[in-house]
């Protein structure tokens, strides 16, 4: 067994850059990763029964993201999280839907609850567009398939006001714009940091040693100075605990729930969670739990955002509906199958979603929250209606509340020790809820707008405002949890300091989804990645 200069757990966006930046920087690193293998680059094998050649498993194939709910063994999932969270190297960017956004000066600024320090992204944002450049025309024969349901839209949103733009080329304008969907895809594949910033972190072999199905269940300390942290696996270290060098540290990339865990299994965070581990029958589990006088009492879990998104559903006859998303696995479009076998250009060389747009608007309270809406064909699972209407013309528009949300929630862990929201963060300030259906009506208002363009749900039965109220907090939800370990400047509300190092220890950092105070524009990836920079070269400059 060997000590490393870093110890990062959890192979996400944020730990897999955390990794290859720390390498760089001629560190010794361990990544420890709980789940195995995704794209067929880090060694999966998972591919569909017309994936000849079988290089291209469902995590490559984007237009396979619909098909993660399917199949009988949803294997990539975390089992012990109540939403959805990739446990797989890439973690949450292994199984989404590659949705891309720079990000912006709004996204770091002190508005949205960054501590001073963090205000200037642009050279790490800079440095994660080098290594990962957007597309939004993902198919390698550089065409946009099923354009329909985008075309539609934007004659619709034209009508209001909007303007199209490449989304990308202009992180900051988000008022009133739409454009093409963009992706962190590469080569028609699905590629994100695992094919970019994994691949050199690997390349460096005397630096970084990476391992799969490796959980860590806690830090090992003593006080507020860890000395290394405990796996399962007995080959890292005596009794499985991987060692730090002396002056080491360790960096948790867990995501927003799998991070909160490890922390309070480590005895830190607020006591009621404690606690839950204290009373818990699993040995494993508090095994590192120290005794009360040593817990570290810091807001793990507070604060936490995710995006309310409501789904309205339309018909349009120049909608190719294509219900065979869903079907992608097992039974695809033979013509559009073949198309992406051969070149990797097609259909399926996107994730579904071909538009975005952006407004924001003007709540009674006098804040301002941005609205991100997001196109698609198909998406009749949503269709909630009673009246008929033509199956294979269906597309979705998805208005999602984005910047400026106000709605804070609370996650932390069961009895079974599982990640769980335990306050939903929809709708705890109903000015949220509000701006959310003043935005559905707007759109709803222009349908008059297009020819042929039929709203089916919400259906005439129903009102804007009755149909958001009675929205489930399982369909509201977007997968995109931050917050929960957030940067500030106090223990007292937040969990890491500005060097995104958790308070009150010497040597425990946080570099993942969870230390954003407030979510971005957009889908949050890019502001993760570009976060992600930002920690690591705060960390690698501390004495
Ligand atoms: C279905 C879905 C669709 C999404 N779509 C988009 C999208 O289109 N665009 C976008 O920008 N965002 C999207 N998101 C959100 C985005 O993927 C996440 O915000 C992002 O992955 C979070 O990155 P992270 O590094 O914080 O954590 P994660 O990606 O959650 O990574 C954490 C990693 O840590 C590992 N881990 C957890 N616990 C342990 C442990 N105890 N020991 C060792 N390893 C551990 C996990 O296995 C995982 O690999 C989506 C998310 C989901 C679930």
């Amino acid at each position: 067994a060997s000590a490393y200069d870093y110890i990062v757990v959890g192979g996400g966006p944020g730990g897999i850059i955390a990794a290859d930046r720390l390498s760089e920087a001629g560190k010794t690193v361990l990544l420890l990763e709980r789940g195995g293998p995704s794209t067929a680059q880090t060694g999966g094998t998972y591919t569909p029964s017309w994936g000849i050649p079988t290089n291209l498993t469902k995590f490559d194939i984007p237009g396979a993201f619909e098909t993660f709910w399917g199949d009988a063994d949803q294997y990539w999932w975390c089992d012990d999280i109540s939403v959805w969270a990739g446990c797989l190297i890439g973690g949450g960017g292994s199984v989404n839907a590659g949705l891309y956004w720079y990000a912006s000066d709004s996204d770091f600024s002190l508005a949205s609850g960054w501590p001073t320090g963090w205000q200037n992204h642009a050279p790490y944002t800079a440095k994660v567009a080098a290594r990962l450049p957007f597309t939004d025309h993902p198919s390698t024969d550089g065409r946009r398939y099923l354009e329909q349901s985008s075309t539609v839209m934007g004659q619709l949103l034209n009508s209001q006001g909007y303007a199209q733009t490449t989304i990308n080329a202009r992180p900051d304008v988000k008022e009133h714009v739409f454009g093409f969907s963009s992706y962190d895809y590469l080569g028609g594949k699905r590629a994100g940091p695992v094919a970019t910033y994994l691949q050199t972190a690997l390349a460096r072999k005397s630096l970084t040693t990476v391992k799969l199905y490796t959980p860590v269940s806690a830090v090992v300390r003593t006080g507020g100075i860890i000395i290394g942290v405990q796996t399962n696996n007995t080959s890292l270290g005596p009794q499985g605990v991987a060692q730090l060098r002396p002056g080491g540290r360790v960096i948790l990339s867990a995501g927003a729930f799998g991070t909160s865990r490890i922390l309070y299994q480590s005895g830190i965070g607020p006591s009621d969670m404690l606690e839950i581990v204290q009373r818990s029958g699993s040995k494993v589990a508090k095994a590192h739990l120290p005794p009360p006088a040593q817990w570290i009492d810091l807001p793990v879990g507070y604060s936490v955002s995710d995006n309310p998104g409501v789904t309205l559903v339309f018909t349009h006859p120049s909608v190719d509906a294509y219900d065979s998303w869903a079907n992608a696995w097992t039974n695809p479009r033979p013509a559009d199958a073949a198309q992406y076998l051969k070149d990797q250009s097609g259909v399926y060389a996107d994730a579904s979603v071909k538009l975005n747009f952006w407004r924001s608007y003007v709540g009674e309270d006098k804040k301002k929250r941005w609205i991100q809406g997001t196109v698609r064909p198909g998406g009749v699972s949503y269709a909630m209606t009673s009246f008929p209407f033509n199956a294979s013309q269906v597309f979705a528009v998805t208005l999602y509340l984005s910047t400026g949300l106000t709605s804070r929630g609370r996650i932390g862990i069961d009895s079974n020790l599982n990640g769980v929201p335990l306050v939903q963060p929809y709708f705890t300030d109903p000015v949220d809820e509000a701006t959310l259906v003043t935005a559905i009506e707007d759109v709803i208002a222009s349908v008059k707008n297009v020819s042929g363009l039929k709203l089916i749900t919400p259906d005439n039965t129903t009102t804007v405002a009755d149909f958001v109220h009675t929205y489930a907090d399982g369909n509201l939800l977007s997968n995109h949890w931050v917050g929960a370990n957030k940067v500030g400047i106090s223990p007292a509300s937040a969990v890491v300091d500005v060097n995104a190092k958790v308070f009150n220890t010497s040597n425990l950092f946080v570099v993942d989804a969870s230390i954003i105070p407030s979510l971005p524009y957009g889908n949050p990836t890019g502001v993760i990645m570009s976060a992600a920079e930002q920690a690591v070269a705060k960390i690698l400059a501390l004495k």
